[in-house]
């Protein structure tokens, strides 16, 4: 699968989202972090944003619901019109429905995993997936170190995906860089979060190219 990039609007302006969602027309994706301050110590954005920055971009959303009873809140975004949605198996109490329903309304669908959390037990639910999600660093803040300890991890999911017929985007998340990404990619990884190494960059969308490029040589 080609590399795809996902710039983290949580690193940009959020008085000026439309901006920063202009400044990379470059992406594959606009990835937007939802927070609640209960799954995550952090609150950022919830549906009534993503419905105004869906009529202010057509690069299509993506959505990390970091969020307690996902199963309640996500199948509105995808109704809503956003491209891609992703909750936590760390707080989802029905994640097959979810995802179906997430299916259903037309997004595709993806499950995400903690740093801690191993990614054998939810082998059965790859059927029901979209993406797969590695978190890179615990979530819930922008600007963390990447987290070495994941990349067994990718590599593991890698092989278990490519078991499965290989149809499942597998997307890392935190701490993804130019210093970081070329092992993210050689481990597995096919869809990069990037959030400060874009939005901290003088030029996001050129930001975005290179990491396309170092991603394509891991
Ligand atoms: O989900 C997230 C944090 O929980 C963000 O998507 C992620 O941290 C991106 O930011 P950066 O690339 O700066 O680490
Ligand atoms: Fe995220």
């Amino acid at each position: 699968m080609a590399v795809q990039i996902s710039p983290s609007i949580l690193s940009a302006d959020f008085a000026r989202l439309a901006e920063a969602a202009a400044a990379v027309p470059n992406a594959d994706w606009l990835h937007v972090d939802v927070m609640d301050n209960h799954f995550v110590p952090n609150l950022t954005l919830g549906l009534p944003v993503v419905e105004s920055l869906l009529k202010a971009t057509s690069t299509p959303l993506d959505c990390h619901l970091m969020i307690e009873d996902p199963d309640r809140w996500a199948p509105s975004y995808a109704e809503a019109g956003a491209g891609s949605v992703t909750i936590h198996v760390e707080a989802a109490k029905a994640p097959v429905r979810t995802l179906r329903q997430i299916r259903r309304a037309g997004a595709r669908a993806g499950l995400a995993l903690n740093p801690a959390t191993p990614v054998e037990p939810y082998e059965d639910l790859l059927g029901e997936l979209d993406m797969l999600l590695l978190m890179t660093v615990d979530p819930g803040f922008g600007g963390q170190r990447f987290l070495d300890m994941v990349l067994p991890k990718i590599r593991r999911t890698r092989e278990l995906v490519d078991r499965h017929g290989g149809q499942v985007w597998l997307q890392v998340d935190g701490g993804v860089s130019d210093a970081t990404i070329e092992r993210c990619a050689e481990a597995g990884a096919d869809v990069f979060v990037a959030g400060n190494a874009v939005y901290g960059a003088e030029d996001p969308a050129r930001a975005v190219d290179n990491l396309r490029a170092l991603a394509a040589k891991g």
